[in-house]
């Protein structure tokens, strides 16, 4: 851990957060090399946190060793410039297990994503999350999505058990319970808008108090995705609204004609970009050639405006 509670707490509640794709080579490896290469491009740019092996960087098809891996090369390769969070979850045995193993690694904390495939009570949840932030002395962000919606009451408890727990990330998009919980926990969280595609939704966030979201575009446009933060918090509602209608609403639509696009789109774009970062894992897959087309089409579009 190279940062303080603080430093990282003040990392992620301001600044863009990038989620970096995993790199994989041509039988499907984890390449180390290119994903080194990569963490240093992404660094060249003004990001104040790395999420790594997130869900973009498909966390969810991962081995332990390739986790681990993961987490050195990015540690190492960041040299402290920024902190860096890994994710864990799947269930609470494996969840302490990455933690774990992040944390010998050096990271700065850990993204706690939702447990694998079943329904859960609240009171499941909160022993879930608690037995993952018991388990380390790195700092926690929970990831709220899919099975793992935790309600304020929730929320409350898990940051009044858990000192350790900094942060609360959303990944539903529900601005009335965002809205709650914020107003519920208030400044004893961060929070992070963390929706596929969260640049959708940035406006929206702000309005509420939510000032930092994660990036997945920021991995083949990074120069806009930049921009498009800096103009979200100057107030340049201009910008804005231009990015917004030129790239990040024909993007999404693109996006929802495929379960799984928000990964998927984001390694072709890498590839588009000259940065390659090989083919996504099943059950993910890769875009068509027309789709990839279509994808061209955009960056050129921003590249070319910029
Ligand atoms: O784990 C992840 O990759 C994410 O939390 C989400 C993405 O970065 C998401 O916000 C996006 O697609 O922009």
């Amino acid at each position: 851990m190279a940062f303080s509670r603080q430093a990282v707490t003040d990392a992620v509640g301001d600044g863009l957060l990038s989620f970096p794709v995993t790199d994989f080579d041509a039988h499907g490896n984890f390449d180390a090399a290119s994903y080194r290469a990569r963490i240093e491009w992404l660094l060249e740019y003004e990001i104040s946190t790395l999420f790594v092996a997130g869900g973009t960087g498909e966390f969810f098809n991962l081995s332990l060793d390739e986790f681990k891996e993961i987490v050195t090369i990015a540690v190492e390769a960041t040299n402290g410039k920024v902190p860096v969070i890994a994710s864990a979850g799947m269930n609470a045995h494996l969840a302490r297990q990455y933690a774990r193993i992040a944390e010998e690694a050096g990271a700065d904390g850990i993204l706690l994503m939702p447990p694998y495939l079943t329904e859960c009570p609240q009171s499941g949840l909160f022993e879930y999350a608690k037995s993952v932030c018991d388990s380390t002395d790195i700092n926690v962000i929970y990831y709220n999505r899919a099975n793992g919606l935790m309600n304020a009451e929730t929320v409350k408890a898990l940051a009044d058990a858990c000192p350790n727990l900094i942060g609360f990330k959303d990944g539903k998009g529900d601005i009335q319970a965002l809205n709650t919980i914020i107003k519920t926990v208030g400044d004893r969280l961060v929070y992070v808008g963390g929706v596929p595609t969260a640049e959708i939704f940035a406006e929206a966030y702000l309005s509420i108090g939510v000032n930092t979201y994660s990036s997945a575009v920021f991995n083949f446009v990074p120069e806009m995705a930049v921009s498009f933060y800096k103009a979200l918090r100057a107030g340049d509602s201009e910008t804005v609204a231009r990015l917004t209608r030129e790239f990040f609403i024909p993007f999404v639509q693109l996006r929802d004609t495929c379960p799984g696009y928000a990964v998927s789109l984001v390694k072709a774009g890498a590839s588009l970009v000259g940065h390659p970062g090989g083919n996504v894992r099943s059950p993910l897959i890769m875009p068509s050639e027309d789709e990839t087309r279509v994808l061209k089409q955009l960056i050129d579009g921003v590249e070319n405006a910029s």
